[in-house]
């Protein structure tokens, strides 16, 4: 049954991607986006997204032979894209980042901050102080330094809109992923902290907070089929999510369709309960 169940999911199609594919409203037009993380997963979803919008995007992750491939991917949908190697945990890699965007596309708009790692599963009482530095060095610091670097851009342009993607795990700590689910609760946070600050820069930022999606990321969630039932019991809509149900959801946010939104997380997880 569960069989029948998980294999209707796979061949079920996207409905984001239908959706995306023409007469899609330049709404992000002469806008420039720079999206971390971004050949695979939710960070290429959005990157895509962004573009289809219009928007000038900057794809990096950490391997140039990545970027290259996702730079054909978007070009070959007539997406408007270059592309750079960023390790966002190292600060030189942030600085090149954002010198690059500049020097190549004159200036930024957006920033998705979408990098993430979980180098750690078991017990929480077994992470020691090398897995919370990796941890909340590259999926909090790191968010909040790119953040900073991109405010005198947007400045320079009269405002501008930030996007963090944290984890329907900052709501409620998943078993076995203690030390990444907090990190995940800190981006609400930060979210939130920025908010006052940047409005005075007409800069919004905002955090969307997936459930299960189905990436490389969570593959040991959705590969096991036990594990994987249990989460779809707690779902609504009976079906993993797919990278473009979150892609959608970042552009939106970017957009003038969300100007009186700032501070705020939507969770976008098929319906389970979020609450913290
Ligand atoms: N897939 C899910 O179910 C799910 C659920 C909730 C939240 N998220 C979040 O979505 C984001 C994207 O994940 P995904 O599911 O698309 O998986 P993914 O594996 O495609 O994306 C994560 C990416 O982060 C990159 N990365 C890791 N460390 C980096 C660093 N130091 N510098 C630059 N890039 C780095 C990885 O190479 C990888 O490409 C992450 O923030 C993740 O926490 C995913």
């Amino acid at each position: 049954m569960l069989k029948a169940v998980t294999r209707c999911l796979w061949s079920n199609p996207v409905a984001g991607r239908r959706m995306m594919s023409h007469h899609i409203p330049q709404s992000l037009s002469g806008k420039v986006a720079i999206v971390t993380a971004s050949t695979d997963g939710i960070g290429l979803a959005a990157a895509e997204a962004l573009g289809q919008r219009g928007a000038h995007v900057v794809v990096s992750s950490r391997r140039q032979a990545n970027v290259d491939k996702a730079v054909s991917f978007l070009r070959s949908k007539d997406i408007k894209v270059i592309g750079t190697t960023c390790n966002v945990g190292k600060a030189e890699d942030r600085d090149k980042l954002i010198k690059t965007t500049i020097e190549q596309c004159g200036g930024v708009d957006i920033l998705v901050s979408n990098a993430a790692v979980n180098p750690f599963f078991g017990s929480i009482l077994e992470s020691t102080e090398e897995v919370w530095n990796k941890i909340l060095g590259v999926n909090v610091t790191a968010s909040f330094l790119l953040t900073k670097l991109v405010v005198p851009h947007m400045e320079k342009r009269g405002g501008g809109s930030v996007v963090i993607v944290s984890s329907v795990a900052g709501y409620q700590p998943m078993q076995g992923l203690g030390p990444y689910s907090v990190s995940k609760t800190a981006l609400l946070g930060l979210t939130r902290a920025l908010a006052p600050d940047l409005g005075h820069s007409n800069i919004r930022i905002n955090c969307v907070a997936p459930g299960i999606i189905k990436t490389r990321f969570s593959a040991a969630l959705w590969e096991n089929e036990g594990v994987l039932e249990e989460f779809l019991k707690q779902t609504s809509i009976k079906r993993l999510g797919q990278p473009e149900d979150i892609g959608g959801v970042i552009a939106f946010l970017c957009s003038d369709e969300a100007s009186y939104i700032t501070g705020e997380t939507i969770t976008v997880t098929g319906g389970m309960n979020c609450r913290l």
